[in-house]
């Protein structure tokens, strides 16, 4: 890290433009050391950097009225009750409430759910969710990183996804240097993610959006199943961020007293109204004015937290004291900062993705990268974890070749006697039957792991969903090629079918789109149903395909047209008869 410069007094206040008195210096880093010079030179001046690289404006949401009503089983359910409230941009905020509360509905909201009423403003206009979405970062509670991926490795690809042209190859190397330093993570930078500590994880999915350093980042419990140690250097993390002029709005579960003070802005819900907004010193006074007097020693997120849970009144007297997020308790300190210098105007925002880019292309570029980029950095991924991923790679292999020499081992050399037909018409049967389960059942498995990441990653903008379709079909290809045409040679050859080229090659390439078609209906499934669903789900369904596919057999020409209707979308029966032209088919 040679090239980065040593700031020492960015620390101090150069790089932190909103210092107030209420906030003390953090006593601990983002890697858990204490602030020797030599953690605060480092922090300091990748701080410094990230500051340099920061282009972006300051972002300032203000919502108003805000409403949300859900159709539940016992009737239309309302979760938030016009809610208003203000998340200002250099400020670290926590929506704080007991369960149930509403608090992430909030979030969700003010990153982009649709179907809600009232008005939410940024920098004093009207929410462009086109400009917004390029603008914010989500991080879910439960992020699944790519596991088979260093921690290096998943912030390059990050970094080629979401900066696309804006960046040269070596400006991103430093970018993700930068952030490998200021997050904590440059000692781990060639774990590979599944080894990562649950706090190392959680800081690897701030890393991954901080990539294109979006000015707003919403997290969603981000101290969750964390320890104490962890949960500290997260928030203090979060702290120094919002200091170089991010809105970070986070929700928590009952932080501790220490942490508690850490937050510049609390915005505490409870039954979907906001019960208190403003600085977190002035809860407790203000818990004071609502008659419920805070004991010295207790922690006033633990008290507010008690009080709104016991007492059914207090939320509503408490929501009517602040008008429901209207009024904002500041320290005057805050205000006298002068926020307003440095909120750009949210024409200005638009001016930054308008600039380069004519307004018709903008309306089409909702993606940092071409599709082709997106596909190519995709499927080098897959690739790369399916390498990796050398288990699964094997037990494909030894299912492939003890599933073709079963089927040849029970066929064996019925091919080539004509008094067995039959026989030959179950060999062919049952590699429709192989070919279907082995490639439905892969992605009924795996892929409700993927979809998270895939949501993740889909939300926040770094690729479409067509290059992703794209990548991941293409990326199994090579594989089911290679294991397919394997298993055929072997039972092909093992049943003493006709050894000619062409019928063999028909008979191959009919079992590889069988395995295609079933890989997609798996897809299907998979995305649908969660693994264990799935797993019923899938083969039930493909159970009356099979039926249909040898249906009819027999019967002629006399099949009720409706049952010929049903047959015709089994895609099951097209592999039979593709299997039985190759071999009998008379040239
Ligand atoms: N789609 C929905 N249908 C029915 N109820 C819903 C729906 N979405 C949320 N809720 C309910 O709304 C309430 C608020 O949910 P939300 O997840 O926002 O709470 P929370 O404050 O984040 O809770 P926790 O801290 O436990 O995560 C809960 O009672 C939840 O059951």
């Amino acid at each position: 890290m040679s090239n980065v410069p040593l700031v020492r007094r960015a620390i101090a206040g150069a790089s932190f433009a909103h210092t107030s008195t209420s906030i003390e210096v953090p006593s601990m880093n983002p890697v858990g050391d204490h602030w020797t010079p030599a953690a605060l030179e480092r922090a300091g001046s990748t701080l410094k950097a990230l500051h340099r690289m920061a282009k972006r404006p300051p972002v300032h949401i203000i919502f108003e009225d805000v409403g949300y009503t859900v159709n539940a089983s016992e009737g239309e359910r309302t979760i938030l009750h016009n809610v208003s409230g203000e998340f200002r941009s250099g400020e670290l905020t926590c929506i704080l409430g007991p369960s149930g509360a509403g608090k992430s509905t909030l979030l969700n909201i003010l990153a982009g759910s649709t179907g809600v009423n009232g008005r939410i403003t940024v920098n004093g206009q009207a929410r462009d969710m086109r400009v917004f979405k390029k603008l914010s970062s989500y991080i879910m509670q439960d992020d699944i990183l790519q596991p088979r991926l260093t921690v290096s490795e998943s912030l390059k690809i990050a970094a080629d996804l979401k900066l696309g042209s804006e960046l040269g190859k070596a400006e991103k190397e430093l970018v993700v240097e930068e952030i490998l330093q200021t997050l904590g993570l440059w000692d781990h930078r060639d774990t590979m993610s599944q080894s990562l500590s649950g706090g190392q994880s959680k800081r690897l999915s701030i890393a991954l959006e901080l990539v294109n350093n979006p000015p707003i980042i919403f997290l969603d419990e981000p101290t969750t199943g964390l320890d104490i140690v962890s949960i500290r250097q997260l928030v203090v993390l979060l702290r120094l961020l919002s200091r170089q002029g991010r809105t970070i709005i986070c929700t928590i579960h009952q932080p501790s007293a220490s942490l508690f003070s850490l937050f510049d802005r609390v915005y505490v819900l409870s039954r979907g109204l906001c019960c208190y907004q403003g600085a977190a010193p002035l809860l407790v006074p203000y818990l004071a004015e609502v008659g419920h007097v805070c004991p010295k020693t207790h922690n006033p997120a633990d008290f507010v937290l008690e009080t709104l849970v016991g007492n059914v009144e207090t939320a509503a007297q408490m929501s009517e004291l602040c008008q429901n997020g209207k009024l904002c308790r500041t320290i005057n300190k805050m205000i006298r900062d002068g926020r307003k210098r440095e909120l750009h105007s949210y024409e200005s925002i638009q001016r930054i993705f308008t600039e380069h880019v004519a307004k018709e292309q903008l309306q089409k570029m909702n993606f940092p990268t071409s599709f082709m980029t997106q596909f190519l950095i995709l499927i080098k991924r897959m690739f790369l974890q399916m390498r990796r991923n050398s288990l699964n790679l094997w037990i494909q292999l030894f299912h492939h070749i003890i599933g073709a020499l079963l089927m040849g081992g029970i066929f064996f050399l019925i091919g080539n006697d004509g008094n067995q037909p039959i026989a030959n018409f179950k060999f062919c049967l049952s590699c429709v039957v192989f070919f279907m389960y082995t490639y439905i059942m892969i992605p009924i498995l795996l892929f409700p792991t993927e979809l998270r990441t895939l949501r993740r990653e889909y939300f926040n903008r770094w690729y479409s969903l067509k290059a992703y379709y794209a990548a991941l079909t293409l990326s199994t290809m090579p594989l089911l090629i290679l294991l397919g045409t394997l298993f055929i040679a072997i039972c092909y050859t093992m049943s003493g079918q006709i050894l000619e080229f062409k019928r063999f090659v028909l008979f191959t390439i009919t079992g590889l789109l069988t395995g295609i078609c079933s890989e997609g209906f798996g897809l299907l499934v998979g995305s649908t149903f969660n693994a264990t669903n799935g797993s019923i789900v899938g083969p039930a369904t493909v159970a009356p395909l099979l039926a249909l596919c040898c249906y009819g057999l027999g019967f002629g020409s006399h099949i009720e047209a409706f049952m010929k209707f049903l047959m015709s979308l089994s895609y099951l029966r097209y592999s039979l008869s593709g299997f039985c032209l190759a071999l009998y088919q008379v040239k």
